[in-house]
């Protein structure tokens, strides 16, 4: 059963996952063969631009749409071959938290409502005096307390924080093992982000939660996921992935060092790893309806060599114990590098 903790699984694995839309101007691969996991009280942080496949993944990962291709496994069972009773078990195990909580909570709802409502559906609180004492003590796990002077409030008398906090709470309310959390701070001012990736840090660590953190800011990326992992996506692959300081500290992707060149702040980490040449030759994202031949990137690629890039597809393969890069020229010169070693030594 999902609500069982099972530790020698992820909570979740996506396994070559590709996700097809149909539109009437032709058919857009979203997601292509993407696999990842996530366990307990580990952070992967899926990076890239808009529209690279990050949301798709995402809802695939909490079971929202059925991928065309491939298989999501929670502790270790299909999602997509559950009973209907294990799958609402594994939709509580997971919950998703939107990146524009201003959309996503209720206007009309007040907080207590909003909060206690799953409570109550899912027969977690007994009555309204716990629904409501259940619901104070979710706000005081997301810092907003005293939790007295928010139940009574609708959302538009509550910040962008403090919104974002509820939706956090509301979340929590059903005990999940998984976050998802969609660019959940983007739209938040920088000092207010701080503050809201710090009290979902502190969840993963008290609670043991999982975070998928989906991103575009390799900043914010770096901040939350430092101790965990990421992987970053172009057009609906993921191109590069391994261990956030790894990633970021030595990125091996072209994309990759394209996104860190992009990260518009004094941060001496990042500011560091920006190499000259690591400049894009174009800024023109392809269309996934008309995606270009061989490795997609290549167009845009300061590292592009005509005949090997635009003619073969690249695939996302191990360039050390745990980095895995899709990129020809970096695979080759991995390979020389330790061919060369092994001469030496
Ligand atoms: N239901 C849908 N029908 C058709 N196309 C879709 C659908 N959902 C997403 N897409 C397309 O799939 C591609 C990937 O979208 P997705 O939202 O996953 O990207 P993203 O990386 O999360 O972008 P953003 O950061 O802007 O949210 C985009 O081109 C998008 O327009």
């Amino acid at each position: 059963m999902p609500d069982q903790n099972d530790s020698t699984q992820p909570l979740i694995r996506l396994t070559g996952v590709s996700q097809t839309f149909r539109s009437k101007k032709g058919d857009i691969p979203a997601v292509d063969d993407v696999s990842f996991s996530v366990g307990p009280g580990e952070v992967l942080c899926l990076v890239g631009e808009s529209g690279c496949g990050k949301t798709t993944s995402a809802r695939a990962a909490a079971g929202l749409t059925k991928p065309t291709g491939g298989t999501v496994e929670f502790e270790g069972k299909d999602i997509w071959s559950m009973s209907k009773q294990e799958f609402t078990s594994f939709r509580k195990s997971v919950q998703y938290v939107h990146q524009d909580p201003y959309a996503s909570l209720n206007p009309i709802r007040n907080i207590f409502k909003t909060v206690s409502t799953p409570l109550r559906k899912h027969g977690i609180a007994k009555n309204g005096r716990d629904a409501w004492e259940q619901s104070a003590r979710l706000l005081e796990k997301v810092s907003l307390t005293p939790a007295e002077n928010y139940l009574s409030k609708f959302p538009h008398q509550l910040s962008g924080g403090q919104r974002q906090r509820v939706a956090v709470a509301r979340a929590l309310s059903l005990n999940p093992r998984l976050i998802i959390a969609d660019e959940s701070t983007s739209m938040l001012d920088v000092s207010i982000r701080v503050g809201m990736l710090n009290m979902l840090g502190k969840l993963r660590d008290e609670l043991g939660i999982g975070f998928l953190f989906i991103t575009h800011d390799l900043a914010i990326a770096k901040y939350f996921g430092w101790q965990g992992k990421t992987a970053v996506m172009y057009l609906g692959r993921v191109v590069e992935f391994g261990p956030t300081p790894d990633v970021i500290n030595h990125p091996k992707h072209p994309y990759t060092r394209a996104l860190l060149d992009a990260v518009p702040e004094p941060d001496p980490d990042l500011t560091q790893t920006k190499k000259p040449g690591g400049g894009l030759r174009s800024s023109e994202i392809p269309s996934l309806r008309d995606l270009p031949s061989g490795c997609t990137f290549h167009p845009r690629c300061p590292l592009f060599e005509p005949g090997l890039c635009d003619g073969i597809s690249p695939q996302l393969a191990a360039v050390s114990a745990t980095r895995e890069v899709s990129c020809h020229v970096v695979a080759r010169s991995v390979a020389a590098e330790s061919s060369s070693a092994g001469t030496a030594t």
